[in-house]
């Protein structure tokens, strides 16, 4: 594997789940395999789970770690070209690049949806430059329009819980203060459509994600009937994806927050979410807390999918 931004890249699923359960049992059985590599780490954004857990990883593989916070340190990075740079911003991410990549072996990005331009964040314009200039792999650590690592341990979660092949899981919208990106819906819907399951995603009107990530999934406006049944119930937040609204927070209607009512319509559903979660916004105190939560495996299972990437992506440099 040389980068790893989307579903596509990991390949065969069924394949990279039994690897992922085989490091999972066997975390330091690679420990040479990242001796004297370098992986940076570099966060436009916040993280506790993606920073830890990669750092983990990388860790078990015997890598060095960087970590870079771009805004915290690091001199403040243009994006833009042909920008007359006479304002707050003394770097040029062209020039930034490909200097970071003088210094590490392996590049992993965190750069979330800006929401000034829906084109430049679906064309994955940050993450697509490293890839470009870097001279090095690159890997998603929650791009503009995907969160790849945190869909692969989904999957994984999903995997180890299910008690019949073709689980029913439901993605449901959920409230929240803030406008979030699409990028860890996008993606787990990316990842739900290739492992064939029973998907349905439900949500408000106007919150309908864009056609290539919804693909053939079920679409579900009414909460209640798309939650009967279901057998993982993942929660998240999202801003409207549809313009004129790109970016937007258009509903914090609390009907839609996951309590104990709307988990009693469900086959006795397992609660999945990306972590961080606000409470009684997205999702009650009991259900989040109760026995069915699997919030805590699923950040857990984040260790094992950056360690089956990383390792992939070291195998593909000794090659
Ligand atoms: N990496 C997991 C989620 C990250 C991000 N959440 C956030 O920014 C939450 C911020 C807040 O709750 O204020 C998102 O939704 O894409
Ligand atoms: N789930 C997740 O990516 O968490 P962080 O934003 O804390 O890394």
């Amino acid at each position: 594997m040389r980068n790893f931004t989307n579903v596509h890249d990991i390949g065969d699923l069924r394949t990279a789940v039994a690897e992922a359960l085989e490091v999972k049992a066997n975390r330091f059985g690679y420990k040479n395999l990242g001796e004297n590599k370098t992986l940076l780490m570099l966060f436009f954004n916040s993280s506790l789970r993606t920073r830890l857990s990669t750092q983990k990883a990388a860790m078990n593989l015997g890598m060095n770690v960087m970590v870079l916070d771009v805004n915290q340190g690091a001199w403040k990075l243009e994006t833009e070209r042909g920008v007359i740079m006479d304002g707050d911003k003394p770097e040029h991410l062209l020039e930034a690049i490909p200097v970071m990549g003088c210094y590490c072996d392996v590049i992993g990005v965190r750069s979330f949806a800006r929401f000034e331009s829906k084109a430049d964040d679906y064309e994955e314009k940050i993450i697509n430059q490293f890839i470009r200039y870097s001279g090095r792999p690159v890997f998603s650590m929650e791009a503009a329009t995907r969160h790849p690592l945190q869909s692969f341990a989904d999957l994984i979660t999903i995997e180890e819980y299910k008690t019949v092949e073709r689980p029913k899981v439901v993605m449901t919208w959920a409230p929240h203060p803030k406008a979030l990106p699409q990028a860890v819906p996008n993606s787990f819907a990316e990842w739900m459509n290739a492992a064939g399951y029973d998907f349905v995603i439900t949500h408000p009107h106007g919150y309908e994600l864009a056609p290539e990530f919804v693909g053939n999934a079920k679409v579900e406006y009414d909460q209640d009937k798309a939650l009967e049944g279901a057998d993982f119930v993942y929660a998240k937040n999202w801003s409207a994806y549809m313009d004129p609204n790109y970016g937007k927070v258009i509903s914090t209607d609390r009907s839609w927050t996951v309590t104990a009512e709307k988990m009693a319509l469900t086959n006795n559903a397992y609660f999945m979410h990306c972590l961080p979660v606000r409470r009684n916004m997205i999702v009650s105190d009991d259900v989040i807390e109760g026995p069915r939560s699997l919030v805590i495996p699923e950040a857990a299972n984040r260790e094992i999918s950056a360690q089956v990437v990383l390792k992939r992506i070291l195998e593909g440099l000794q090659k």
